[in-house]
């Protein structure tokens, strides 16, 4: 869902600003606002039973041609999480497709961060004109103004609602698109958003004041109880999903994907998911999936602790995750979350003993002494605030901070460092001024054990062949192969080499391009940063 991975540099940023908004807004939640949501109870009633969802998701599936595709391993059952979820019906083996899904609805996301674009082919790199007809929206050619989705859809609503622009194109109507897809849904497109969950407190009138904001007639207020209740849904269940332009350059759309949104949420999931050129959605296994074992995809990010993750979930999502890595408190081994223990010449760490609750106390594994969480938070909160200050630094001085000052304040276990170890595997050998060739072989070392690193993480928290790995080994292998070229002009060049890949546990290169191939096959998103190896 949100996890949403994208891997050029600018992109990458972009995340990061996200990731230190969510991260920096978090620790002011008020604390009711947990408690209340933290006592959400499994609510089996407010959702349509297994059986009959089942059916309307084979029809929908049936309506776009894909019901052939993956062998119907799945089946819709009650989930311990809340309300349904998937189920394997038989064995899954890992690198399987379970199903691939078409999207109910598509729609360009709210901000204007993210906006402009034409309606039809959601490219934005193109010089964009008001549709002819006078729906107020852009298009980018006569093809996208005469598309039959664009005509008989939005375009036949808004014109009946008299758009205020006139001969130009309204912004408000590009971001309150979603509103007015709503009501172009059919009978049966209407029956399946029935099947789907809504948080009724994620239902944002956003769209639908931006839609009454730029038209003459308003909606009638039953189009706007369904556009309320598609609000619902998208922000309870909608993936990010993207178009591709270029190389370089991707759009980020919104979209929802009834099977998709049967998929509850584990943060150590065994699927991952990517999209093909239209926006089509593939859900993989990483890992086999025994017959009656639930299928679950995660939201967010992986390399998260406890903490951030549960916060994240509850202010995005609207639920407290209990899943078997938030239950844990060494986090399945990797002990992302842990911090050093202040108590004087101490050298233990501080884990929670019961990170399910907000509350609790952590506990150091070496002198034993209890802190409180509020303690906890503000320590969170003073390295978050140090963090904040090194992490717009550039890459290098990024690493001398995270080699000197930080690696005395956290353990290297802990998601901070695990999270700067991927901010300099993602600039070292990829931006400006940090291309391969202005790299030295120490600083190489440094990107390929960092990879290492990350990897160690990966396996020790059991999250298979997902996409975050698939990134990562791309990275080694590039570097791999940069150290590798310089080893050529040696005489000993052979030697150095089996030397170098012996160190790595590699036994070729190439077997790591192979994996990194198998993760993101059919991945477009993937295929931009993969330099043609696809
Ligand atoms: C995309 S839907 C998943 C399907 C949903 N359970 C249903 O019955 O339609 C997302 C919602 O499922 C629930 N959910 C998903 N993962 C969960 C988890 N790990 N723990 C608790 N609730 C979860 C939450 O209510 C969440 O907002």
């Amino acid at each position: 869902m949100q996890c949403c991975c994208m891997y050029s540099a600018q992109v990458y940023a972009q995340m990061r600003r996200l990731y230190l908004q969510v991260r920096s807004a978090t620790p002011n939640c008020s604390p009711i606002f947990f408690a209340i949501s933290f006592s959400l109870k499994i609510n089996i009633m407010s959702v349509m039973e297994p059986e009959k969802t089942e059916i309307i998701l084979k029809n929908h599936l049936k309506r776009h041609e894909l019901l052939s595709v993956g062998s119907q391993a799945w089946t819709v059952g009650y989930s311990t999480f809340d309300g349904r979820g998937l189920f394997a019906k038989r064995d899954i083996e890992a690198g399987e497709l379970i199903f691939v899904d078409y999207a109910l609805l598509l729609s360009p996301r709210n901000s204007e961060k993210h906006l402009p674009l034409c309606v039809s082919c959601y490219k934005d790199k193109c010089p964009l004109f008001s549709c002819d007809r006078g729906c107020g929206l852009p298009v980018c050619s006569q093809t996208c103004e005469d598309s039959k989705i664009h005509v008989e859809g939005e375009c036949e609503y808004l014109r009946k609602l008299k758009p205020t622009c006139g001969s130009n194109w309204s912004m408000g109507l590009l971001r309150g698109l979603l509103a007015v897809r709503a009501i172009t849904l059919d009978d049966e497109q209407r029956d399946v958003l029935a099947a789907l969950q809504c948080h009724q407190n994620l239902k944002s009138d956003r769209e639908v004041t931006l839609l009454r904001n730029n038209v003459k007639n308003a909606p009638e207020p039953k189009e706007i109880d369904l556009m309320m209740l598609v609000s619902g849904i998208f922000n309870t269940n909608s993936f990010e999903t993207f178009v591709v332009q270029d190389k370089d350059h991707h759009t980020s759309l919104r979209g929802l994907y009834p099977m998709g949104a049967l998929i509850n949420h584990a943060c150590v999931p065994n699927t991952r998911h990517h999209y093909d050129s239209q926006q089509r959605l593939y859900v993989i296994a990483v890992r086999p999936i025994s017959a009656g074992e639930e299928i679950t995809m995660t939201y967010i990010d992986l390399l998260w602790d406890t903490i951030l993750r549960r916060q994240v979930l509850s202010i995005t999502k609207n639920f407290s995750c209990r899943c078997k890595r938030c239950s844990d408190p060494t986090e399945c081994g990797s002990l992302l979350g842990a911090l050093y223990c202040a108590a004087e010449n101490c050298s233990g760490i501080l884990l929670p003993r019961d990170p399910l609750n907000n509350e609790s106390v952590w506990t150091c594994n070496k002198c034993q002494i209890d802190i409180k969480s509020r303690q906890i938070n503000s320590i969170r909160s003073g390295l978050s605030s140090i963090l904040h200050k090194y992490i717009s630094k550039p890459p290098r001085k990024l690493l001398n901070c995270l080699q000197t000052e930080l690696s005395i304040l956290i353990p290297p276990s802990n998601y901070l460092i695990a999270d700067i170890k991927y901010t300099i595997i993602s600039y070292f050998g990829k931006i400006e001024d940090l291309q391969w060739a202005d790299l030295s072989d120490d600083e190489l070392a440094i990107k390929a054990s960092f990879c290492e690193d990350l990897l160690s993480i990966l396996n020790t928290l059991g999250s298979g062949q997902c996409r975050r790995r698939g990134l990562i080994l791309y990275e080694l292998y590039c570097t791999i192969k940069e150290q590798l070229r310089r080893l050529q002009g040696k005489s000993n060049f052979k030697e150095e080499s089996l030397i170098l890949l012996k160190k790595m546990n590699i036994k070729d290169n190439e077997s790591l391009l192979n994996e990194v191939i198998n993760i993101f096959q059919n991945d477009t998103v993937a295929s931009t940063f993969l330099n043609g190896n696809l």
